[in-house]
């Protein structure tokens, strides 16, 4: 299309995370379909994060441009970074190769998704011998070299890109005949897909071996709070997780819609790509989910609760309130670390945090359901 259109020399950029070496199939392609046109292909790959966009594009932290190494290729790097240059310090404007920013983006992101696989592990330990995870994570994080940021425990990581790129990251590794490589990324993976399946086996085994119908409400379903975001969401394989164990569930998300969730779980994993009118959906187990508008009545009669999701409004909910309305022995299982765990204890609830020191509770059993 660019080719059809195009009179003059262009250059066109990339934003999209692509496999390295993209940009000279793009380059082949345009050049083969065109007549004396020069074409200069760049590597701009986006590092906003769902939502903190607008101010990730104001404030980056950097700008990579990745060009040719000859001089057409400089001048096209130059007349980009003078775009950039209108509103970005220039020393954040960083000029590269074109194959290190297409790989700089995948292994950025590779990076993001290990440090939360790393914590995570970590988590695990940290349940098994007694430690807290957040106290870890910040003496950790305070030695400069490694910072504080992205070290949050969680249920596991989501959204759209972290497991497609480290897929992508494996794959370009495999390709090039380096399975070492590619098994280390891909551990990545395995540990995030461990942790959700860990946190559906302590709510199982907590609540006597068995969800079965049991009402658990569930809190939050987008990967991350600030967006109503669900690809890969973790919240999914929970969800289906609970339901393998014919459990009822009453979803709220304050952004994510009714129509959202039931596609969401209705759909098998490898349906994810395909178009939705192809998808399947399945009738009986969707008779165990219901979505509501408010988290107490999601957790009204409830067995127990999952946080999912790191809303601010699930940090100031009257719990006292919710646990008066739900069954005992009432539960709660905060795969976000965000609520007072004392204070909840202190109310009547059982308790589970990520990585936190067990509830006498959860101490007797197991943590294989
Ligand atoms: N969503 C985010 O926060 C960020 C996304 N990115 C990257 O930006 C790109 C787009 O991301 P999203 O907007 O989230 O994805 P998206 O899935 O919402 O949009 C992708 C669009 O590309 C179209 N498309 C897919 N394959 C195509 C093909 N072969 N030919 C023509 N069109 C095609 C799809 O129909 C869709 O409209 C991805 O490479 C992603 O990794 C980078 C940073 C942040
Ligand atoms: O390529 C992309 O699409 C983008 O992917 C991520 O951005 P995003 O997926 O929007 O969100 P993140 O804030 O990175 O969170 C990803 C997941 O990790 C989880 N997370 C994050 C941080 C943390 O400490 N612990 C943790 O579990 C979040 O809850 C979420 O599920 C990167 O942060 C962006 O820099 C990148 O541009």
């Amino acid at each position: 299309m660019i080719a059809d259109v195009s009179k003059s020399n262009k250059i066109v950029v990339e934003k999209s995370t692509v496999p390295v070496k993209t940009a000279e199939a793009i380059e082949k392609i345009l050049t083969h379909n065109s007549e004396g046109i020069n074409f200069q292909i760049l590597s701009n790959p986006e590092f906003l994060a769902e939502g903190t966009a607008i101010q990730d594009l104001f404030e980056p932290d950097r700008v990579l441009i990745g060009g040719r190494e000859t001089p057409e290729g400089q001048k096209a790097i130059k007349a980009l970074r003078d775009v950039y240059a209108h509103w970005v310090p220039v020393d954040r404007i960083i000029c590269t190769n074109l194959w290190s920013a297409e790989l700089s983006k995948l292994a950025a992101n590779a990076f993001l998704a290990q440090r939360i696989s790393s914590v995570n592990a970590m988590s695990a330990l940290c349940e098994a011998t007694g430690a807290d995870v957040s106290q870890v994570s910040h003496a950790v994080g305070k030695d400069t070299r490694i910072g504080p940021k992205f070290l949050n425990a969680s249920v596991g990581f989501g959204g759209s890109c972290f497991q497609k790129d480290i897929l992508n990251l494996v794959y370009i590794c495999e390709c090039n005949g380096l399975p070492e490589v590619a098994n280390y990324w891909k551990q990545v993976i395995k540990v995030n897909d461990y942790q959700k399946t860990r946190f559906v086996n302590r709510i199982v085994s907590s609540m006597f071996n068995t969800v079965s119908g049991k009402k658990i409400a569930i809190l939050g379903f987008a990967f991350k709070k600030d967006t109503g975001d669900t690809r890969e969401t973790p919240a999914i394989d929970v969800c289906k997780g609970l339901l393998g164990d014919k459990a009822m569930l009453s979803i709220y998300d304050p952004q994510v819609s009714e129509e959202q969730i039931q596609r969401d779980l209705s759909m098998n994993k490898f349906d994810w790509d395909h178009p939705v009118h192809l998808q399947p959906t399945s009738p009986s187990s969707m008779k165990q989910v219901s979505v509501v508008w408010d988290a107490y009545a999601a957790t009204k009669d409830a067995h127990g609760i999952c946080i999912l999701t790191e809303w601010d409004e699930f940090k100031t909910l009257d719990y006292q309130k919710i646990y008066d309305n739900m069954q005992k022995p009432a539960f709660v299982f905060d795969g976000r670390n965000i609520v007072d765990v004392a204070k909840l204890r202190e109310i009547g609830f059982i308790v589970y945090s990520i990585g936190k020191p067990l509830d006498e509770w959860l101490k007797d059993m197991p943590a294989v359901a």
